[in-house]
């Protein structure tokens, strides 16, 4: 099978409103990073499926012979691109030897990549020989949407090597963007690599590494909200590890124990949500004003407490809220919580010395901290000129 090479990209995410409410069908508001994921796809002709993850520290190989033993005798459709094959999954645990309910960070990446490569090739009517590398901006498995960007790069970058979507690089650009239609496709396996390292993903962080931007995300409804404002966000990790699957299923325990009691929080997340949504169409139809920023800053507390309520904040994010309330400033946890990272708002009036200070103090608590652009373009493919040097030069390495 004559499979094309390709360099695909997608960027990580911030949550401003809705983490774990999301999940059970409430609104969320987020927002694509300037941190990408890079992916390589290289053929072989080594009879071999090479994964390089340089990230996670994790370097493996299987002969395409054994993976063929995975497939269906009788050429049955192998994972639905709409639901998971549970079946599938079981197979691929037994076949790298990893426990079902196993959190190991190079297990979930190395099933989430066998499963897409599987489903996308076998149905494509063969499976290639192959090298895939990959290597992140982002911090792994610290809020920042590490595991969608990796799943959209692999559905990506596997639909485009079986020629199951078309490339959209022409000779005049050196990056270009799927159409409406194979974003669509690749958002939803991607959304089936979540699954499989998430356990039940609401698919807010596909969209996002998907279609990049500002993005509403209600029950798998996406809306790209066009008209936005120049948000100037802080983001900090406070380098606590913890799991996104884990924090889910703590949040569903919660609800099943105190329906009456978390199911109204909830509800109350879904409105400080839609008051933030209202509040940033206002601020980018007019002038924004200090009352909007001080509304933003007043949802940003109420949820973080809310955050609290269900179960997934930490210690260390109490100290990012309290330290950067010294200066001004409000803060949240982003993503799953339970530690990994948080988001400040800066307002236009923040003076850079109170920016800088607050950066220095957050260091000091041990934290990592830095200004981030928000908005960034969704999955893209890429021609080696448009990689930066030094992201090529890790993906070659291997
Ligand atoms: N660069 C990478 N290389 C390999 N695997 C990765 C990479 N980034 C993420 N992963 C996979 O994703 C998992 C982390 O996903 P998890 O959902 O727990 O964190 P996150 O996506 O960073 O945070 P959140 O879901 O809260 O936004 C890792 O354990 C690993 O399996
Ligand atoms: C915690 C959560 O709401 C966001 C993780 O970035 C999980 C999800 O939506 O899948
Ligand atoms: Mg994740």
């Amino acid at each position: 099978m004559q499979i094309k090479e390709c360099i695909v990209s997608a960027p990580g995410k911030a949550i401003l409103h809705g983490e774990h409410a999301v999940v059970h069908g409430k609104v969320a508001l987020a927002v694509s990073l300037n941190l990408r994921t890079y992916l390589r796809l290289q053929a072989t002709s080594t009879s071999k499926v090479c994964i390089n993850l340089p990230n996670i520290n994790t370097f493996l190989s299987w002969d395409v012979t054994a993976l063929k033993q995975l497939l269906p005798d009788s050429g049955a459709e192998l994972g639905n691109v709409n639901e998971l094959d549970a079946e599938l999954v079981r197979m691929l645990r037994n076949f790298v030897g990893v426990s079902n309910g196993t959190l190991d960070t190079r297990s979930m990446a190395i099933l989430a990549f066998l499963y897409i490569y599987l489903c996308v090739f076998a149905k494509s009517g063969e499976l290639p020989s192959l090298t895939v590398s990959v290597w992140s901006e982002l911090p792994t498995g610290a809020g920042l949407g590490s595991s969608a960007a990796y799943s959209v790069c692999l559905a990506a970058a596997m639909l485009s090597a079986s020629g199951t979507i078309p490339s959209p690089l022409s000779d005049q650009e050196n990056t270009a963007r799927w159409d409406e239609v194979e974003m669509e496709l690749i958002n939803r396996w991607a959304f089936q690599g979540e699954r499989i390292i998430h356990g039940n993903p609401s698919g807010v962080d596909n969209a996002v590494g998907t279609w990049g931007g500002i993005l509403r995300y209600h029950s798998g409804k996406i809306t790209a909200l066009s008209r936005v404002p120049m948000l100037r966000i802080l983001l900090t990790n406070t380098k606590v590890p913890r799991s996104t699957k884990v924090l889910v299923a703590g949040v569903k325990d919660k609800m099943n124990k105190f329906p009456s009691i978390i199911n109204p929080v909830l509800e109350s997340v879904d409105a400080v949500s839609c008051a933030c949504e209202q509040t940033i169409t206002e601020m980018a139809s007019d002038t924004p004003t200090p009352e909007h920023y001080n509304v933003l800053e007043e949802l940003i507390d109420i949820n973080q407490h809310h955050l609290n309520v269900i179960g997934v904040g930490h210690p260390t994010l109490d100290t990012l809220c309290r330290v950067t309330l010294a200066r001004g400033l409000h803060s949240k946890l982003t993503g799953a919580g339970g530690g990994g990272c948080g988001i400040t708002l800066l307002r236009p009036e923040t003076e850079f010395s109170v920016v800088q200070n607050t950066i220095q103090d957050l260091r000091d608590c041990g934290y990592d901290c830095w200004e981030t652009s928000i908005g960034a373009a969704g999955v893209q493919q890429h021609s080696p000129l448009a990689v930066k040097e030094e992201v090529l030069e890790v993906l070659a390495r291997y």
